[in-house]
């Protein structure tokens, strides 16, 4: 007797985790049941993928969603749209710039509401560490945040403070004993401010001084200082998007000691050059800045030795008006980008320097789940989630607005040429993205960690 399964997905070279291989996928309700050639057996709904890639949906671990309170910069419910149209299944919101900031577990009723009402795609949440909530950090694990994100600088918005010495060591020494890990924004904040008032000084506020006023010393000092304290406190430590060549060296040298250190880091720094930033002004500007142009090949190799172990969006629009009509240096530091992370590895990264899918699956949708404990996501393996994002590797066109579904169609990338596309993707068995469109209503869960 044969099986019936509610979805089959027939024909695709499949990504799994041990390579690419051309097999069947059965799926009964929300999970995997079996992978196998030329499977047996019927099923509600078939997808032939014949000439398409099937990747796991990828896992984007560091978006700003804003919400509650910032409505008007990005919803949870454009911005996980975004994310659906380039392939991703899951997002890990941070704990700003939504108002107020999460920072205790008020804040994360508010935001798992919303997001269990609003978000088209399976959703967590990175608990904020700041000097103000070091005895709220116990509750905000126990609401199962994944873990928790600090600035070692001014964050941007000023009610989520950056850490000072004092609370990075104490809030480490917390964060280990809870078992989660700690992301951390760094950048040498006195560093920044002083070289920031010679530019001004000198009159300039345009995007080079902004670069000089956040010179590579500024990360690198800073990403030093933190492992240092993680080495001390022994605990999980995340590098958010690293930008410099010099800082996975850093980083690679810590793990040599046996430091619990992994690193993120972004498209943007892998796409554009800061050279290109200039150019295309405020909608590039993003904190730590775009790097040189003799830095980018660099990230590069470092992502093709496996040094890097995730690549997110950083996904953090803001209102246009704060863009718009002001100085470089004044403009609102992030970049709208969570729908193009996995096109732009495929044009920038497996068309033009040859890296494999295999590394660009494990960047995009198996790294960041492992680190945090997820379960069942980030692979396509029998017992997990059957999240997909079905890719046509050749297909190639030009980003416009209409194309954005996030909240505010601008994006460095707009009018450049894109080739290897997401046509479809797929949340726990069901579509939710087809030819750029949104199917169906938000039926997105939270992540539940292992315990
Ligand atoms: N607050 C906020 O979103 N900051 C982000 N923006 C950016 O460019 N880098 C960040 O960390
Ligand atoms: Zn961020």
């Amino acid at each position: 007797m044969s099986n019936t399964y509610s979805l089959l997905i027939r024909g695709g070279k499949v990504m799994l985790p041990e390579g690419m291989q051309q097999v069947d996928i059965a799926v009964e309700g929300e999970k995997i049941v079996e992978i196998g050639p030329s499977l047996s057996g019927s099923a509600d709904r078939e997808i032939d993928a014949t000439g398409k890639v099937v990747f796991p949906g990828t896992f984007d671990g560091h978006v700003h969603f804003d919400e509650p309170g910032r409505t008007e910069w990005e919803t949870i419910k454009d911005g996980s749209a975004g994310l659906a149209a380039g392939g991703g299944t899951t997002f890990i919101d941070m704990p700003l710039n939504s108002s107020p900031c999460l920072l205790d577990k008020e804040e994360f009723q508010k935001k798992y509401d919303i997001a269990s009402h609003d978000s088209y795609t399976d959703f967590g949440f990175w608990g904020g560490l700041t000097p103000d909530n070091l005895d709220r950090l116990e509750e905000l694990a126990a609401c199962g945040v994944v873990g928790f994100k600090a600035f070692s600088c001014y964050s941007g918005i000023p009610e989520f403070k950056g850490i000072d010495d004092y609370s990075a060591l104490k809030g480490m020494e917390i964060i280990k004993k809870l078992g989660l890990p700690l992301m951390v924004h760094c950048e040498n904040d006195a560093l920044t401010a002083k070289l920031g008032a010679e530019q001004a000084a000198a009159g300039r506020d345009d995007a080079w001084a902004y670069f000089a006023a956040h010179a590579p010393i500024t990360e690198i000092e800073s990403i030093t200082r933190m492992i240092t304290f993680a080495e001390e406190t022994g605990v999980k430590l995340i590098i958010a998007h690293a930008s410099l060549g010099k800082s996975i060296d850093i980083i690679n040298a810590a793990r040599v000691r046996g430091v619990d250190v992994s690193v993120e880091t972004i498209g943007q720094y892998l796409i554009l050059t800061d050279e290109e930033v200039a150019a295309l002004g405020p909608v590039a500007k993003c904190s730590p800045p775009v790097r040189s142009k003799e830095n980018q090949p660099l990230m590069w190799a470092h992502l093709l030795a496996g040094d890097i172990d995730y690549v997110d969006s950083d996904h953090s629009p803001s209102d246009p008006s704060l863009k718009e009509g002001v100085s470089f240096m004044k403009a609102w530091g992030g970049i709208a980008s969570v729908q193009h992370t996995l096109t732009g590895l495929l044009t920038h990264g497996y068309h033009a320097r040859k890296v494999p899918l295999a590394r660009i699956m494990k960047l995009t949708c198996e790294n960041m789940p492992k680190s945090l404990r997820i379960e069942g996501k980030g692979k396509i393996a029998v017992g997990y989630d059957a999240d997909f994002a079905l890719i046509d590797l050749n297909r190639e066109y030009i980003l416009k607005a209409d194309d954005i579904l996030y909240k505010h169609h601008v994006s460095p990338y707009m009018g450049t040429r894109f080739k290897g596309a997401v046509d479809e993707t797929i949340l726990r068995g069901q579509t939710i993205m087809r030819d750029g469109k949104i199917i169906g209503t938000p039926r997105g869960r939270m992540i539940m960690c292992k315990g």
